[in-house]
């Protein structure tokens, strides 16, 4: 839960550190404004995935499910800047798969806070693991992070690409192999 009154105080303050007049009619309101954003960005925190995931279908097909090209925007929390892209999800379900939206919807859950890459992409594969009993996952994310390309080593265009595998992917390479031919 965001406390809406500390998150204004601190903007405050931020503001006065920079050397800002927190008076002036463009700042009057931002405090507000970043509190009420928060909500939005940060709102993953009060959200359980376990919901999102707890409706299956029954299927006689254990084919692999790619759910590819989720676009996901999260917060960086070393630098507090935004890190964004792609997210790709497949798993091999064992007799019940769950509504597409809801790949999207666990990304998001995960997303929405502050965050590592490569904590994100083991989130988002431990949940579907744990709520789908599947035979295997693997999520793999693409991302840009503003804090390697508008500050410090400044590299536009750089990506970082994580993946985490569960299960069967583990150890069938063909498997994976199949996934990024899919995800081309
Ligand atoms: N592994 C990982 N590192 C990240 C992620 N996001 C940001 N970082 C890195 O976190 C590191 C923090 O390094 P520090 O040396 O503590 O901070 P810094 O002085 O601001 O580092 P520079 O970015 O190199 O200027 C940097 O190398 C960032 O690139 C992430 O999702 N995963
Ligand atoms: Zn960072």
């Amino acid at each position: 839960m965001i406390d809406q009154e500390k998150v204004k105080q601190a903007v405050r303050l931020l503001l006065e550190g920079i050397g800002e007049d927190v008076e002036r009619e463009g700042l009057a309101e931002t405090p507000d404004r970043i509190a009420r954003m928060y909500e939005e960005l940060y709102g993953g925190m009060d959200e359980d995935a376990g919901e999102h995931l707890k409706k299956t279908f029954t299927v006689a097909d254990n084919e692999m499910v790619v759910e590819k090209d989720i676009t996901f925007y999260s917060t960086c929390e070393h630098h507090l800047l935004p890190f964004y892209g792609k997210a790709h999800v497949a798993y091999i379900p064992d007799g019940k798969v769950v509504g597409l939206s809801k790949l999207a919807r666990t990304v998001e859950v995960y997303a929405r806070r502050l965050q590592l890459q490569e904590q994100l992409t083991g989130q988002i594969a431990d949940a579907l693991m744990e709520h789908l009993n599947p035979k295997g996952v693997l999520v793999m994310i693409e991302a840009e992070h503003m804090c390697m390309t508008m500050r410090g080593i400044k590299k536009p265009g750089s990506k970082t690409v994580s993946i985490a595998k569960r299960g069967v992917f583990k150890e069938d390479t063909e498997l994976s192999n199949l996934f990024f031919q899919m995800i081309k």
